[in-house]
């Protein structure tokens, strides 16, 4: 049994005018404690699929399971690492880690002790918790996003371009901080984007989706030797170019099919 199964779904968009297949005969699974990367050109579908995935927008056709059972119909089990972080700029740190865990009425003594504990692990220390969002830079409150979201110990993280706003330094450090706190917290991770490094650099598999409609183009197996290591080491070593070079060219090929 596949931890998270996407079963045969196609999404069509209607408008008054307008009718856009987005997605055709999606299907793939995830498995538990794995990272998976969704790439692909702009409007491949990308964001729809992710949508339909977290129950946010129902498939026109097919099905989504999470443990054998339809996603719509678990609660608290996903969490997000969107690009924005999200944080209400008038609540303290504090109060924006634990908010998570009030709304879904799981705040104890224990649970905040935990979220507070996973902050200063985020290298989040010396008082931070009493700052608000806007005394903090970006990278700092991309990991402030994502304390709040794994308090609520939610079974599946999406990760919609959590990086992409960041310069590039703090985006290298934040994908290592990141990819070690899942494997520490043993989290499964669906994460959307444009950057084939970071696909590479983050994911044990890496879906490439073709545009209209979407499907899934072809599937790569990240080499074990890049999956054991962190995104910047992945980065610099031999393999890392040579599977590059491999998407590359399967992008450029779908590029030329769809002109
Ligand atoms: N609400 C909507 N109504 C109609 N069409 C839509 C809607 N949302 C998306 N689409 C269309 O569906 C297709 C897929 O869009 P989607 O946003 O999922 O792609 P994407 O891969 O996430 O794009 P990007 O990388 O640019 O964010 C596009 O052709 C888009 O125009």
């Amino acid at each position: 049994m596949s931890f998270l199964k996407v079963q045969d779904v196609h999404h069509t968009y209607f408008t008054k005018a307008l009718r856009t297949t987005a997605l055709s005969n999606i299907n793939l699974t995830v498995e538990e404690g794995e990272f998976v990367s969704l790439l692909g050109p702009s409007g491949c579908g990308k964001t729809t699929l992710l949508s339909i995935i977290s129950s946010l927008l129902k498939p026109t056709e097919g099905a989504v399971l999470l443990e054998n059972k339809p996603v719509a119909t678990t609660k608290n089990t996903i969490g997000y690492m969107l690009q924005q972080d999200y944080l209400f700029p008038w609540k303290t740190i504090e109060e924006n880690i634990l908010l998570g865990l009030k709304l879904a009425k799981q705040l104890n003594p224990k649970t905040r002790s935990n979220a507070l504990n996973l902050l200063k692990q985020m290298g989040l220390n010396g008082g931070v918790e009493k700052q608000l969002p806007k005394q903090l830079s970006g990278g700092m409150r991309q990991r402030v996003a994502l304390v709040r979201t794994l308090a609520t110990e939610p079974k599946l993280l999406m990760l919609d371009e959590p990086f992409s706003a960041l310069d590039y330094q703090t985006k290298l450090k934040l994908e290592d901080l990141v990819s070690q706190t899942l494997k520490d917290f043993g989290k499964t991770a669906i994460l959307v984007t444009h950057d084939i490094g970071e696909a590479i650099a983050m994911s044990d598999r890496v879906f490439l989706l073709s545009s209209r409609p979407g499907t899934i183009h072809k599937t790569f197996e990240i080499p074990e030797e890049l999956r054991k290591l962190s995104p910047f080491e992945a980065r610099n070593h031999f393999l890392y170019s040579s599977v590059f070079q491999a998407i590359w060219k399967e992008l450029e090929t779908l590029e030329r099919k769809s002109e």
